[in-house]
């Protein structure tokens, strides 16, 4: 398994490379963006960042979680496991 900085994650953050974190598991959503069903624009904010508490606040279904296993590209390393996700400036 692949594992990936948060420094190579957050150059990821475009409709043309969108890469996301959701719980410590990293994600390639470029395909996703136009498909899911709550709108790129949120996708995109999130982009490059690690989007594990926006993920769960919206409350997505089962299905979402199963979703998101497709788009998985590796774990995200043992330096940023305990760093606080990134904040909004
Ligand atoms: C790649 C990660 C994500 C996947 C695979 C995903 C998947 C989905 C799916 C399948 C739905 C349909 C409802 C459901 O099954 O729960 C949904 C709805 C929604 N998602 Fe996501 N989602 C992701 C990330 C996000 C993020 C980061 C946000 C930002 C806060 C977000 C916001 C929403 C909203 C607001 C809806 C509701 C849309 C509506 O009911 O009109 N999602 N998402």
């Amino acid at each position: 398994v692949k594992v990936i900085r948060m420094s190579d994650v957050s150059v990821h953050s475009e409709a043309d490379s969108c890469w996301m974190v959701v719980n410590d598991n990293v994600y390639d959503i470029t395909q996703f963006l136009r498909e899911h069903p709550g709108g790129e624009d949120v996708l995109l904010e999130h982009g490059g960042r690690d989007a594990t508490e926006p993920f769960k606040e919206v409350a997505h279904s089962e299905d979402a979680s199963t979703t998101l296993q497709r788009f998985f590209i590796g774990i995200l390393h043992e330096v940023n496991i305990h760093e606080p996700p990134h904040e909004y400036s």
